[in-house]
Formats: structure tokens, C-alpha cells, sequence
């Protein structure tokens, strides 16, 4: 049966406010997302006997606990389809980085088989099926660069110029659950207007947290900061500094020491996947 390959870019927090702790325990947040022209690369072939099977194994997640083999489930649940899928996982980005990895896997997922099995569920439902999987799918799934809010369910599209980044991945997985449970995270910040906020400033308020616990990202961050200003994104472990064009971000990446790989990718306002999914439909309409 015909296979289809997508991407699953990976995203950056451009600044990450916290507001405050819901009753659920969850963190209020408001957050820039912007997409890069970098991530991981999935195939899907379908099958007719429902099994879903993903042949790429990744260190620490079992199977059934893949976010793309429970995406593809949800997806079956949802629409009642009798197909079912193999996939293949290039996985190029770190996980637990702060760049949204497994939550892109997971949205390119729900994208990618809705297409192929032509199940035809709209993006907002295909949306409201990724947030049960995790706070970031929604924005993967719509592909388009947004200002968020809630635990970043609540999206409004933005423009952002397109720089190019240097990202520093250091070597370590921090976890999510860990950062929001420290006591010392700053959870009071004001909330802000996306229009003053496009005018400039904002931070990223896990940063300190993880600066203070992961000596390799604060290390990362000093180095960075030697060129341009640098920031963590998401929960980290990566952190980010933009460069006026791709020669000057690749010298820094070139002197990057080994125990701090990194890579060049530019800001996108349109995702990689949303890139590739209008191609194929200008192809067809050919
Ligand atoms: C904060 C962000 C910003 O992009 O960090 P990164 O994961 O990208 O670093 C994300 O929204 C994270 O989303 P996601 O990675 O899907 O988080 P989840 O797995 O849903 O949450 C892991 C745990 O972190 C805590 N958590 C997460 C999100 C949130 N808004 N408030 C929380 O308190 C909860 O304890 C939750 O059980
Ligand atoms: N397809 C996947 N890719 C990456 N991580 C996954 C995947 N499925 C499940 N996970 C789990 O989700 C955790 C967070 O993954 P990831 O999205 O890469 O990090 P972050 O949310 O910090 O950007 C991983 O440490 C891993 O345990």
C-alpha cells in the first residue's frame, strides 16, 4: 500500500511566562511558539488488519507508550476506522530538550494517518485529540507560528520574523513534571498583551529552576551569551540565541565544544508539516 513521509519539526519558547497554578495543578502559562526547519521524519504505510506498529525503538519508551503509537490509536478511536498503520521514526531531535520532539511526532501522527486513512476529521478536532496527549500538540497540529495561552490550548496566530537559530542541545533530559513541582519557580508573573509583547521582551520563567539544577544548561547558556543573548526554551535542556543569517549561526556551531552538540535551523511561521501538506495539495490540483 502507498506509504507517505512527513516531517515533524521541532519548536522553540521564544519567552514562557508562568501565571499561575490551576486547581488541576497545572500551570497557567503564556508562551511564544515558533517552529524550526529542523525535526524528525515519519513514515506511515496502512494496513488493513488495525494493528498499529512502530519499528523504531527509542531509549526509555516502550511501544505502547510512544506518543505516536497512542496518537494513532486516539485517532482510530475517534473515527472508528478499521485500518491500521506501520511507521517508521527518523528521530533527529533530543528528547526531553524543550523542543518539542515527541509532542511533533505525535501531531505529524494524528495529521499524517487522518490523511492517509482519509478518517476526514477537521484540524480542530484532530487539535482537541492532541491535548489529551500532551499541552503542546495543539499548536504542532495547526502548524502555525502563535502566541498561547491556558497550558497552551488557547492559540492566536502571529507573524514573527524568521531569524535564524543556533540551538544548543546540552547533554541531559530534564523532565517536565519536575520543573513545575519546584518550589521556587517563579508562578506570578503578570499576564501581558500579545501586542506588547511583539513590541519586545519577555523570558522564559523556568529558566532560573533549571539553571540552578542542570549545571550543563547553565554552562551552555554562558556560552551562547558570549555572542548573542540566549535564552532556554521550553522546560529546557536547549537553549537559543538568533543570528542575522545562517554563516554567522554556523561559525558559533562550528566552535562548539563536543560535549555540547548543536545545530542551524531557521524560525518558521508555517511549519515544516503545513509546508509539505500544501505542496501535496498543489500537486494534486496539478
Ligand atoms: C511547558 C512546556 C512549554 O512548551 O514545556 P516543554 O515540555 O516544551 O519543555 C509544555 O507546554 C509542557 O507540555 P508537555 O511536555 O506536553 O507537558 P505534559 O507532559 O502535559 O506535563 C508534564 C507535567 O508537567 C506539569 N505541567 C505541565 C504543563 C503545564 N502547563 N503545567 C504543569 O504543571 C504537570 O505536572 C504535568 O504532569
Ligand atoms: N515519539 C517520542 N519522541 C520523544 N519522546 C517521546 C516520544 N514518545 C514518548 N516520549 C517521552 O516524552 C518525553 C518528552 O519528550 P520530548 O517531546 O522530546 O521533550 P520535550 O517535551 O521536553 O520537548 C521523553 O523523554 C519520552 O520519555
Amino acid at each position: 500500500m502507498r506509504s507517505l513521509t512527513l516531517p515533524a519539526p521541532a519548536k522553540l519558547n521564544l519567552m514562557l511566562h508562568i501565571l499561575g497554578r490551576r486547581a488541576d495543578g497545572y500551570h497557567e502559562l503564556q508562551t511564544l511558539f515558533q517552529f524550526l526547519d529542523h525535526g524528525d521524519e515519519l513514515t506511515f504505510t496502512p494496513r488493513s488488519d488495525g494493528q498499529i506498529r512502530l519499528h523504531t525503538e527509542l531509549p526509555g519508551v516502550d511501544h505502547d507508550s510512544n506518543l505516536i503509537v497512542r496518537a494513532a490509536r486516539q485517532l482510530q478511536a475517534a473515527s472508528g476506522t478499521a485500518l491500521g498503520a506501520d511507521i517508521q521514526l527518523l528521530k533527529r531531535l533530543p528528547m526531553g530538550g524543550g523542543i518539542g520532539g515527541g509532542s511533533s511526532d505525535a501531531a505529524t501522527t494524528l495529521v499524517g494517518l487522518n490523511h492517509l486513512w482519509q478518517t476526514r476529521l477537521g484540524e480542530d478536532r484532530l487539535a482537541q485529540i492532541g491535548l489529551s496527549l500532551g499541552a503542546d500538540v495543539p499548536v504542532f497540529v495547526h502548524g502555525h507560528a502563535a502566541f498561547a495561552e491556558g497550558v497552551g490550548e488557547r492559540l492566536q496566530r502571529v507573524q514573527l520574523s524568521e531569524p535564524w537559530f543556533l540551538v544548543i542541545a546540552p547533554q541531559v533530559s530534564v523532565s517536565t513534571a519536575e520543573i513545575f513541582s519546584d518550589p521556587e519557580l517563579t508562578r506570578n508573573t503578570p499576564a501581558i498583551t500579545v501586542r506588547s509583547l511583539l513590541a519586545g521582551g519577555g523570558r522564559n520563567d523556568c529558566q532560573p529552576v533549571v539553571e540552578k539544577r542542570y549545571p550543563e544548561v547553565r554552562n551552555a547558556l554562558s556560552l551562547l551569551n558570549k555572542f548573542v543573548p540566549a535564552r532556554m526554551t521550553g522546560t529546557g535542556a536547549c537553549v537559543f540565541g538568533s543570528f542575522p543569517n545562517k554563516g554567522e549561526a554556523d561559525k558559533v556551531c562550528r566552535q562548539l565544544p563536543d560535549h555540547m552538540p548543536g545545530f542551524v535551523a531557521q524560525g518558521r511561521n508555517v511549519s515544516m508539516l503545513h509546508r509539505k501538506l500544501a505542496k501535496m495539495a498543489q500537486e494534486v490540483n496539478a
